[in-house]
């Protein structure tokens, strides 16, 4: 049974976490449904790391609140190359001008905090209003792509961006048009209202997915940069957006910003700008924090998309 379980789970590993699974989806199938049998006959010996525990029946009459030790923060905005290279100037002005810096895709989602516990994950929140959050454990392990359990049994909270793919938002808005209900206006709006449905069998259907980018790690991580977290993450379990970049000037940046927005409308998910941090950490604590944003982080917005539909020429009768 374990064996079933931690192979289960590192297959998918390999799928939503390296990108590269070393089975097939049938084989997995098939694995799974060994696991079901198995634990149909068992059910004393059930893990909660098994894969068939993240769809509960539990349905939530509400969502419990859950407050942070630490703030989930919002991140100032620039519209334009000059207030973005102008906030570039300012901090290579404390730190010289080869300050490294990391640019990571901005993910049109909803931010959601994991709190694992020796490795094991015990609660899901939404972000709320940055202090007080909303508990969605049950419906965040619906999602295949978040980990049940951690590679090691690490105490850690970690924070991304739960997203639904273009691909799936086109199809669940063919489905909603089908049945007569409701459409979604975007990827953002569905994933909020698939992440804070009341019943997880309904999130399960949904086809979420995450990208992990920031937490609160424990001292002994080692992790002592940005670039170091992207590249732990993963080692963790925690899946993280491969697009991201370590940059050393503002050449560099505003080259990843305009490769980002040509490519853009090509990504799986939508995105609505790009984020660029101060790389190193004690860096980010030297400039320290506004009240609800860092300084040494800032949001590059994309131009809000052309509406789809032209504007005729108006007639104007004289
Ligand atoms: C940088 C940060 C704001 C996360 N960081 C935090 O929320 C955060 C929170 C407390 C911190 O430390 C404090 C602890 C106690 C008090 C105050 C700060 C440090 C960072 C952020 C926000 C949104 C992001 C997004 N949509 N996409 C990407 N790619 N990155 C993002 N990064």
């Amino acid at each position: 049974m374990v064996e079933l379980v931690d192979q289960l789970n590192h297959y998918a590993h390999e799928y939503y976490v390296l990108d590269q699974p070393s089975v097939s989806d049938d084989l997995y199938d098939k694995t799974y449904r060994q696991l079901e049998e198995l634990e149909a006959s068992h059910p004393e010996l059930i893990q909660s790391d098994s894969p068939t525990q993240r769809v509960g029946d539990v349905l939530n009459e509400k969502f419990d609140k859950v407050h942070f030790d630490h703030p989930m923060l919002s991140l100032g905005d620039v519209f334009s190359q000059e207030e973005l290279m102008t906030w570039v100037d300012g901090v290579q002005k404390e730190f010289g001008p080869d300050t490294e810096f990391v640019c990571e895709m901005k993910i049109d989602g909803l931010s959601v905090s994991l709190l694992y516990q020796d490795g094991s994950l015990v609660r899901g929140a939404t972000r709320g209003d940055g202090n007080t959050g909303e508990n969605i454990t049950n419906n965040i392990k619906t999602i295949s792509s978040i980990p049940l359990r951690l590679q090691e049994p690490l105490n850690v909270e970690v924070r991304g961006e739960i997203y639904m793919p273009k691909a799936s938002f086109a199809k669940l808005n063919e489905e909603r048009e089908a049945a007569g209900l409701a459409t979604f206006a975007n990827p953002r709006n569905s994933a909020a209202g698939s992440v804070r449905q009341l019943d997880p069998k309904v999130t399960a259907k949904r086809n979420l997915n995450v990208f992990l980018y920031t937490g609160v790690l424990p001292a002994d991580a080692g992790v002592n940069s940005q670039a170091e977290l992207l590249t732990s993450y993963p080692q963790w379990g925690l899946r993280v957006n491969p697009e991201f970049k370590l940059t050393h000037s503002k050449e560099e940046i505003w080259d990843y910003v305009e490769h980002v927005s040509q490519v853009r409308h090509d990504l799986a998910y939508d995105i609505d700008g790009i984020v660029i941090k101060v790389n190193d950490f004690d860096q980010q604590e030297e400039l320290g924090y506004t009240v609800k944003a860092p300084r040494w982080a800032i949001a590059y917005k994309f131009p809000a998309e052309q509406a789809k539909t032209t504007i005729r020429d108006i007639e104007w009768t004289v």
